[in-house]
């Protein structure tokens, strides 16, 4: 084994070195497992991005599909942002450093990361209100029909957000699970107006087939719109390639784009003349500076904006992208995928008898492994407690994100080891892991 994979070890509770003591368990496994996925880091085509991240020592990090990780550049762009963009040049900078072109420049910027040409993806707002945009939008563009379809087991802002605008257009939500979209698309027939779909469900990491869904949609005339929240900046989007018409996203997650960063809207070119989202904020007039009296769209993605957007935020969000120059969204792919199968194959070596939530087709999945687990909750304060921060996501799941760019393989296997310790040692059963804060 490379000293590297131990370096990477946490926590004085489990020592993974080599000579374990025999209540260790799997430890000779253990080593071997550890010594190859050195080896896959140090030939990882991804090898040394992590180095463009700032994390904290003692900790692997699989949350980044909550909250994604620091990028090394965003701290020097917001000193820059204070200091001289604001401190120094104050209002001057809306022109000087273009902070009015900020929304659709850095929608450009992101476009590459999700298969979209110049043009159609405006950064603004939050994802909520995108997608209120989006199914207003969607509505408008198809007058008449009356039906929207989306998924049950949704993340609830866009279960919220749909039964909302559904009801404000006069359209009937029917949730059908995405592995049924296709034939609830051709039931729905000429009635649908849009299918509303997730392309990775949020709880248990399955990946949903955009293609397939987005051309039964259009087989009926209908629209198709994808949340992204769970695979921008996590593998090849191709929304173009793919025929999409609307796709919402948020910059927080894989992108990096930090706390309440702001989202994203794409609407395909061949919508943009007749796309009439509903909140007509003056960042999406024609002519803002004429300070008219009613109200006129912008030509292209900029009529998706609104008001005054974040700009500390979504100057950040522009330096975190460049952690992603030079890479393709396939090799991102590639190394998400190689590493949760790392972790899945340690959890099978290790012989962790979890359900996974998680399919184990690699097309099947994003970049998450969930797993199933009565004491969920308490089994990931337990893992927090060691160094391993993941998620909980009612009713049962440990959610684990593997952001392609900074989780490396040796911390899949690490992870792993941990994950086994806890059962094993049954950790999730002290009193301390059971109590609930604000954000779980
Ligand atoms: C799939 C999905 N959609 C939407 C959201 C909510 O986004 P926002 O808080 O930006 O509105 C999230 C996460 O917060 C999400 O996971
Ligand atoms: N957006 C979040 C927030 O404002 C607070 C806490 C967590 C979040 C999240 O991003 C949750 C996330 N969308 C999820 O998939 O569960």
């Amino acid at each position: 084994m490379s000293t590297d994979a131990r370096d990477h070890t946490l926590d004085h509770t489990f020592d993974h070195s080599p000579g374990h003591s025999p209540e260790q368990p799997g430890g000779h496994v253990l080593d071997d497992l550890l010594s190859r996925a050195a080896d896959l880091d140090a030939n990882a085509p991804l090898s040394g991005i992590r180095d463009r991240f700032t994390l904290p020592e003692g900790v692997i990090y699989l949350d980044g599909n909550s909250l994604g990780a620091l990028p090394t550049a965003v701290t020097e762009v917001v000193h820059d942002v204070l200091e001289r963009q604001w401190g120094e040049r104050l209002i001057r900078s809306w022109n000087e450093a273009d902070w009015w072109g900020a929304p659709t420049r850095i929608g450009d910027a992101l476009g590459r990361l999700v298969g979209a040409a110049t043009g159609q993806i405006v950064v603004t707002d939050s994802t909520s209100v995108n997608l209120f945009k989006a199914l207003m939008g969607a509505a408008r563009l198809r007058p008449g029909r009356t039906v929207v379809l989306t998924d049950p087991d949704s993340f609830p802002t866009d279960l919220y957000m749909t039964d909302s605008a559904a009801r404000l257009a006069g359209l009937e939500v029917r949730r059908v699970h995405p592995r049924d979209a296709v034939r609830a698309i051709h039931e729905a027939g000429d009635s649908l107006a849009l299918a509303s779909y997730s392309q990775v469900d949020y709880r248990t990491g399955e990946k949903w087939d955009l293609v397939s869904i987005t051309e039964a949609a259009h087989a009926v005339g209908a629209l198709a719109c994808w949340d992204l929240c769970h695979s921008a900046g996590a593998m090849e989007v191709d929304l173009d390639a793919g025929g999409a018409d609307l796709a919402v996203g948020c910059g927080y997650k894989y992108l990096n784009g930090g706390p309440g960063a702001p989202a994203f809207l794409y609407v395909a070119q061949r919508h943009l003349a007749d796309f009439d989202q509903p909140l007509t904020g003056w960042h999406g007039h024609a002519r803002p500076f004429e300070m008219g009296p009613s109200y006129a769209p912008a030509e292209g993605i900029a009529r998706g904006r609104v008001g005054t957007p974040p700009l500390i935020s979504m100057l950040a969000l522009e330096a975190a992208l460049t952690a992603y120059d030079g890479l393709e969204p396939a090799q991102v792919r590639a190394q998400s995928l190689s590493v949760t199968e790392a972790f899945i194959g340690a959890l099978d070596a290790l012989g962790v008898d979890l359900p996974l939530a998680t399919p184990r087709d690699p097309d099947r999945r994003g970049s998450q492994v969930s797993l199933r687990h009565p004491q969920a909750f308490a089994v990931v304060q337990a893992l927090i407690a060691r160094g391993v921060i993941g998620d909980f996501r009612e009713p049962d799941i440990i959610r684990l994100g593997f952001a392609p760019l900074y989780v490396t393989h040796v911390d899949a296997v690490n992870a792993a080891a941990h994950v086994q310790a806890v059962l094993d040692g049954r950790e999730y059963e002290r009193p301390e892991f059971a109590e609930r804060g604000a954000v779980t």
